[in-house]
């Protein structure tokens, strides 16, 4: 497998260049702030860190959104990241707004994808209902590693204003996140949706995050092809050609939604 970690001077530079890109997204849009979905997991925590850091802590509002799914230490955990930065934010349980949409619909009950992205589409609403009010931009947390199989809800997660950490793959996320001061049992946490219960990122994909991290960089955003990136990393076949055909079929959530082409 791929070790993508980076020097310790490359650490420094990456920190700097995703503060000066978040400032840059809030000054640019003429906004006074962020705000960002607090889950406790690491993607949320690293942004929050580096938005902190760029905006200072009255420049940052978090919001910590429970389904019932959610785990309590996780959203402790999400209430801890802010105390502990400083910035304000606010607990809002999302599961009333989910059931009156399953009220409104109740031919989803039970579905568990369509549910679980309805869960992060609530969430959606509700960054961009802080945003609008307080003018603010949304945060995303998403990295390259998600987007490019498009493990995200589309218009959940993904709907978003600009993604700070969106070229990091996974294993950079910890070390970055790790570099910046985030707490070890953070920075060590398995990733998780929390969509459904018991869910985890590498249950779901079939594949865990370091093998997803050394095919992209290999395969899918590099130059080896599927064979050679299965040969030389000591990977199926199978699972670098499933890991293409996720890219290849996610491609829609990675782009503006499509129109005919103009009349000649
Ligand atoms: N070719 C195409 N061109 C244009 N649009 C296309 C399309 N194919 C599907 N679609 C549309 O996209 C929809 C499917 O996409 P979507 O609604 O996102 O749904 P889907 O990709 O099925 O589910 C989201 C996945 O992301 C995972 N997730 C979600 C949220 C957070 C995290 C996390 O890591 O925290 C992970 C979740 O566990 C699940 O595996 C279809 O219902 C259809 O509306
Ligand atoms: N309970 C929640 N409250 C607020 N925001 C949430 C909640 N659950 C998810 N989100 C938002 O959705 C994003 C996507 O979730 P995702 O699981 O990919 O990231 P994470 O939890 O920060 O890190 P990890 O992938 O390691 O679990 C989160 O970063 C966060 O912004
Ligand atoms: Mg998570």
């Amino acid at each position: 497998m791929l070790d993508l970690r980076f020097s310790d001077a490359e650490l420094d530079e990456r920190r700097d260049h995703i503060t000066n890109f978040v400032r840059e997204q809030v000054d640019g849009a003429g906004t006074d702030g962020a705000v960002l979905g607090l889950s406790g997991g690491i993607d949320s925590t690293l942004v929050a860190h580096l938005a902190v850091d760029a905006l200072g802590a009255e420049g940052v509002h978090g919001l910590v959104l429970p389904a019932r799914v959610s785990g309590d230490d996780n959203m402790s955990d999400a209430e801890r990241v802010a105390r502990e930065l400083g910035m304000s934010y606010d607990v809002i349980e999302i599961e009333p707004i989910v059931d009156s949409l399953l009220g409104a619909y109740p031919e989803a009950e039970g579905d568990r994808t369509a549910v679980g992205n309805a869960r992060a589409r609530v969430r959606a609403v509700l960054n961009y209902l802080v945003a609008n009010h307080e003018s603010r931009l949304v945060l995303g947390t998403g990295n390259r590693s998600e987007a490019a199989v498009g493990y995200f809800t589309k218009y959940g997660d993904g709907a978003v204003d600009c993604h700070p950490i969106g070229n990091l793959y996974k294993a950079q996320v910890r070390q970055l996140a790790r570099h910046v001061g985030v707490p070890e049992d953070l920075a060590a946490k398995p990733a998780t949706a929390e969509l459904w219960e018991d869910q985890t990122d590498e249950d779901e994909m079939g594949f865990d995050y370091e093998t997803l991290d050394t095919i992209l960089v290999s395969h899918v955003d590099g130059p080896l092809s599927a064979d050679v990136t299965a040969r030389e990393h000591g990977i199926d076949v199978e699972t670098v050609e499933t890991v293409r055909r996720m890219y290849e079929r996610s491609e829609h959530k990675r782009r503006a939604p499509a129109s005919p082409d103009p009349l000649e």
